[in-house]
């Protein structure tokens, strides 16, 4: 199966198929990275997945003002109260998810204070920052939430699939997104996105393709991070 049809097009077509066609390459490179690849394989080096966890754990941190800031442009500026309902779901899951991280921590001996972003994580946080201004449009933010969201849930199913050898002590990772109900969730932000890119101008769909591929390039340059010896 290709990567991008599961959680990409949605049910509506749109920009966003598309876009998936033409950044393919680059899709798979944030979708089957060799962190990620490692993972399925069980070959997996426990450093780097501990590494992982502790940069990514500061992202999370970073991602919910982001999220939150999607939340307050589609109260500006969408007239469809379902929009508002499913990110809520998404601030209400990262809830969960910081709990998450902080009883995984401790179960890998990982500190989770003072523990310093790298230059990607850091380059990433940035760019999250530069999208929570009011000047960027819903359809660009929202674009951009889908990518993130949507990289993590392609990347970890394809290590709950059939034929992996997902360590047992890796399983809880990929199945938090990995799970049916967060590619579900996925589908929802990509059907948001479309409908509301259906609606803008020009301008604003170059954009919002722009952050996309920016979404991709900053989650490689993040597995990388993990992924990378020391
Ligand atoms: C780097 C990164 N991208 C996406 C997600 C999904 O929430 C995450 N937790 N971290």
């Amino acid at each position: 199966m290709e990567g991008g049809d599961k959680v990409g097009k949605g049910e509506d077509g749109g920009p966003i198929a598309t876009w998936l066609n033409k950044h393919r390459q680059l899709y798979l490179e944030a979708t089957r990275h060799p962190f990620i690849l490692s993972i399925k394989h069980g070959s997996v080096d426990i450093s780097s997945f501990k590494r992982w966890l502790g940069q990514d754990y500061i992202f999370v941190r970073e991602f919910i003002p982001f999220v939150a800031s999607v939340l307050l442009k589609a109260w500006k500026e969408t007239d469809d109260a379902s929009d508002i309902d499913i990110i809520l779901g998404g601030i209400a899951s990262l809830n969960d998810e910081i709990s998450w991280f902080k009883k995984e921590a401790s179960k890998w001996n990982v500190p989770l204070s003072g523990n310093a972003p790298q230059k990607p994580n850091q380059d990433y946080c940035r760019f999250l920052e530069s999208l929570m201004g009011s000047n960027i449009e819903y359809s660009v933010a929202i674009t951009a939430f889908w990518a993130i969201e949507a990289v993590y849930q392609e990347s970890f199913s394809l290590c709950l699939e059939d034929d992996s050898r997902t360590p047992e002590e890796l399983m809880g990772t990929c199945q938090r997104w990995g799970n049916e109900d967060f590619r579900q969730y996925c589908c929802s932000l990509c059907r948001i996105a479309n409908r509301s890119l259906a609606k803008a101008t020009a301008d604003v769909v170059r954009k919002a393709e722009e952050a996309f591929v920016h979404v991709l390039e900053k989650e490689v340059g993040f597995w990388n991070m993990s992924y990378g010896d020391s």
